[in-house]
């Protein structure tokens, strides 16, 4: 089999919706929604090895660390490892007082009871009853009327009123879920909606929480959003019921969707954390909330350390989170390319405390989320001198003058192009230092002695040329003026830079220095001492070394074999 010419022939389109009053689209979300975890349900059933009861404790406890105030813990009539957990945690007090366990059924009352009796004695739960009401469904799984189908949530809604009415020592809350009800026809949604809220009694006091699944997402998140806002303009009693959205994420929107969906007027969203769930997952809570927070909206869940969050998750769930993926993958508060560095190192640089975000490429801070800015920027062959530059003045508080950098970025080039490789911000230190600070031949800085002559000072600095002690002397207007002199070199300084690298006793001095000697193109030379006449001597004599290694034709060999440090 392979892709057909005309998928036409076997795939038909979503029906058009002809919904002119929509209203959605004018909408802006200003407070977040009511977030309901089913990482134990959802998530957990499409999981290859689903959680034992020690993962499902540890996922129960970091959803409450986090701030959900709803959770569903569990299908119970499934398993006896889904009903043990839930009755321990009713049974050992687990659920704190402002969280709220939810557990599902299908509408079979062996399965009804069952799931009661798995929540006997909590202080509050919600029964969450579901049958799939679309055609397909009625006629491929159920071979059931519309008739029929909509006795069975009827049924399953009598049968869970009389048994929670039976145990008045729990607060119930009931959910109803017309599973599929996103491929289903919205007014045979309606009907079987309003018929479950009428029987369960639902009043503006003690409302039904009624949950609209995508659960096959089979239209683009504008069609989702119509169906949500026609529910919520249409159902007899909205005045008693707490709207929910279930999208899946089968075409890779359900995040859209579920946006839409509460511009679209509702009020709640189920999901799981990075988007865990069947097939291609539920919708992606951490993403949702943090869209939020990036707006500048609390979403009322904690996601200060979301490296904890995502290394708790992927051990409950046993799969790993993609480095890609929003706000928590590995890469995604990282570049690579040259431009978006330069942008980057701009934008940090710019940015002044207690002021709006405004760092490009990056859309909410990432140390907000407790993920640091050493992985913000990395270097391999797509970089440029703002990556490069950036990792040295991070890491060892070297500043380099913009036409340095270039110069620099460049010997950098060299290594990512012959290795392929990503080069860590050791490694461009090293290099650094290859290139700049450990060039010593065919001069060696030993020492300087300073006097204060007419006009000028007189330096002796004390070197090894060849191996050899010698001590050079000359008199200039300044100590460098007067070095270069004492070298005896047609060397002309065209540029200089000095800046300190930390504060205090421990402070160091870097000097940087573009010459020209002789006819040959301008090369820097960098020095770094604690004393800043020793960092310009030293930068001077990087800048005749590397000149001439250079001219002995050194330099390209020393680089044909790069060594990286990782
Ligand atoms: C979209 C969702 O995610 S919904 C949640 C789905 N999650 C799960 O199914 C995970 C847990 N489920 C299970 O472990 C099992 O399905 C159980 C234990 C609940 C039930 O297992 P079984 O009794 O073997 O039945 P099975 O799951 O195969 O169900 C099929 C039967 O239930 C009926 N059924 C399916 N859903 C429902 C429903 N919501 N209400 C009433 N009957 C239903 C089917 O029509 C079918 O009936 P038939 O056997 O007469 O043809
Ligand atoms: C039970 C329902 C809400 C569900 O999981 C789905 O439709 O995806």
């Amino acid at each position: 089999m392979s892709m057909l010419k005309n998928p036409a022939v076997k795939y038909r389109p979503f029906p058009a919706y002809d919904f002119s009053e929509r209203t959605w689209p004018n909408r802006r979300m200003t407070a977040p929604p009511i977030w309901m975890s089913t990482d134990l349900r959802d998530g957990n059933q499409a999981l290859i090895e689903p959680m034992n009861g020690e993962r499902k404790l540890r996922m129960f406890e970091k959803l409450v660390e986090i701030g959900f105030k709803e959770i569903e813990v569990g299908f119970p009539s499934a398993s006896q490892t889904d009903f043990d957990f839930i009755r321990s945690l009713v049974v050992e007090d687990r659920v704190p007082d402002d969280v709220t366990i939810e557990v599902l059924t299908q509408s079979r009352e062996d399965l009804i009871r069952r799931t009661i009796d798995s929540v006997q004695g909590a202080r509050r739960a919600i029964v969450h009853l579901y049958n799939a009401i679309a055609p397909d469904f009625r006629r491929i799984v159920f071979n059931m009327t519309r008739e029929e189908v909509k006795q069975v949530a009827l049924n399953g809604t009598r049968l869970i009123r009389e048994l929670t009415a039976a145990r008045p020592e729990t607060e119930w809350v009931f959910q109803y879920s017309p599973e599929v009800f996103s491929s289903a026809e919205l007014d045979f949604a309606k009907e079987v909606c309003d018929a479950v809220v009428e029987a369960w009694g639902a009043t503006p006091g003690r409302k039904i929480i009624l949950n609209l699944p995508a659960t096959v997402e089979c239209a683009m998140p504008n069609v989702y959003a119509d169906q949500i806002e026609w529910m919520h303009r249409n159902l007899a009693r909205r005045d008693s019921i707490v709207l929910s959205v279930h999208p899946h994420n089968d075409r890779g929107t359900a995040v859209a969707a579920a946006e839409m969906a509460v511009l679209a007027g509702a009020d709640r969203i189920e999901g799981c954390l990075f988007g865990n769930g069947e097939r291609t997952g539920n919708v992606d809570i951490v993403t949702l909330a943090l869209n939020l927070y990036s707006q500048g909206i609390a979403p009322g869940l904690d996601f200060s350390d979301i490296d904890d969050v995502r290394r708790c998750v992927e051990y409950c769930n046993q799969l790993p989170v993609h480095p890609r993926h929003p706000y928590v993958g590995d890469l995604v508060f990282t570049a690579f390319s040259g431009s978006h560095q330069d942008a980057i190192k701009k934008g940090f640089a710019q940015r002044k405390p207690d002021t709006f975000w405004d760092v490009p490429y990056l859309p909410i801070d990432p140390a907000d989320l407790g993920r640091s800015y050493d992985a913000v920027i990395r270097v391999n062959s797509q970089s440029g001198k703002g990556g490069v530059s950036y990792l040295l003045q991070q890491e060892h508080g070297l500043d380099l003058p913009r036409r340095l950098q270039i110069e620099f970025s460049r010997a950098i080039q060299r290594v990512t192009d012959e290795t392929g490789r990503e080069v860590s911000a050791g490694d461009v230190y090293a290099i650094f230092r290859r290139e700049y600070l450990d060039v010593d031949q065919p001069y060696r800085f030993v020492g300087h002695r300073i006097a204060s002559v007419d006009g000028g000072v007189r330096v002796e600095v004390d070197v090894r040329h060849g191996g050899k002690p010698r001590t050079l002397t000359g008199v200039g207007n300044g100590p460098i003026d007067a070095f270069v002199h004492a070298l005896g070199m047609p060397v002309r300084m065209m540029d200089y830079h000095e800046h300190s690298i930390g504060v205090g006793a421990d402070a160091t001095a870097a000097c940087y220095v573009e010459v020209r000697i002789g006819e040959s193109p301008t090369g820097f030379g960098v020095g770094v001492d604690s004393d800043i006449v020793t960092a310009s001597f030293k930068a001077v004599l990087s800048a005749v070394n590397r000149h001439a290694r250079e001219a002995a034709g050194e330099d390209e060999q020393t680089e044909a074999q790069p060594e990286l440090i990782d």
